[in-house]
């Protein structure tokens, strides 16, 4: 073999193994207008549903969840499921609803309900699973106690900071915690583009992104990175250059990075 064929062959070789152990390197990070048009193009031109996407979505989070946090680890504690008013809260009542199927205790804190019809049939469901939604935001010593992780659903790619008042306590509760954080696609209150805020934001230990990483995912120091939403046409990915991991097998999310 030429010398030039085999140095080609060892730097492919290199190239193949570095990404497969960090995945992180290949995929597109996306602005907030082009996961907004991504959003939007999946809706009207791939013509999903959002119960479709959610439903999707929100399992491959319980999902990522499952993988790095195993009932044993979490010493059969609660996991709490804070949801805000849009999608991202949909997306963790979900989660809330298959993390109970996987047989988590789960208990939810919804503070801001919509009257629409997709987020009444969700809390319909999650009730039925005997999972309780909270009236009252539980106290930090409470979640130390009695609680073995947060989930943080409140907002996704549609978030514009500063966090209104209504919302300080629960962003506050999620800064403070000793407890273990995992994001749905965005840690809240950061910015999607830049990041975690100058004062300090919450700090997660796993992150779920969905769909494709924002570019606020650049700055995630956890320690799991997770990619779902594996939902994405061909030609879609195509069209944004998304370079999405391959999914293993039948998984419904796909390992990032690890720490
Ligand atoms: N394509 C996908 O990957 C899918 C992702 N999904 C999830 O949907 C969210 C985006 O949902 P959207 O409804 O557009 O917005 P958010 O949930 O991010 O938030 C909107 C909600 O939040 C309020 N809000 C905005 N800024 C603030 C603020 N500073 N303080 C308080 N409240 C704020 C706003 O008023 C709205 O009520 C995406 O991230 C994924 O998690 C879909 O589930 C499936 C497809
Ligand atoms: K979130």
């Amino acid at each position: 073999m030429r010398l030039t064929n085999c140095i080609n062959l060892i730097s492919r070789h290199i190239k193949t193994c570095s990404s497969s152990q960090k995945n992180i390197k290949m995929v597109k990070y996306l602005t907030q207008d082009e996961a907004i048009n991504i959003d939007l193009e999946l809706f009207n031109e791939c013509k999903f549903s959002v119960d479709q996407l959610m439903e999707l979505a929100g399992l491959s989070c319980a999902t990522a969840i499952a993988k790095c946090y195993s009932q044993e680890k979490l010493q059969n504690k609660i996991i709490l499921i804070c949801c805000g008013p849009g999608n991202n809260g949909g997306d963790g009542l979900v989660c809330a609803r298959h993390l109970k199927l996987f047989d988590y205790h789960v208990k939810v804190y919804y503070p801001k309900r919509t009257d629409k019809p997709l987020y009444k049939n969700l809390t319909n469901q999650c009730e039925l699973m005997d999972i309780n939604i909270l009236p009252e935001l539980p106290s930090n010593e409470e979640i130390s106690s009695n609680y073995g992780l947060i989930v943080d659903a409140l907002f996704g790619f549609s978030f514009k900071p500063p966090v209104r008042p209504e919302f300080v306590p629960v962003v506050d509760l999620m800064k403070t915690t000793p407890v273990p954080v995992a994001s749905i696609d965005i840690p809240s209150g950061w910015d999607v583009e830049k990041g975690e805020p100058e004062e300090g934001g919450i700090k997660p230990e796993l992150l779920i992104s969905l769909t494709a990483p924002k570019l606020c995912a650049k700055r995630f120091s956890g320690k799991y990175h997770y990619l779902g939403g594996r939902f994405v046409p061909p030609s879609l990915e195509q069209k944004y250059s998304l370079s999405l991991p391959k999914y293993p097998g039948t998984e419904s999310c796909v390992l990032l990075s690890k720490i």
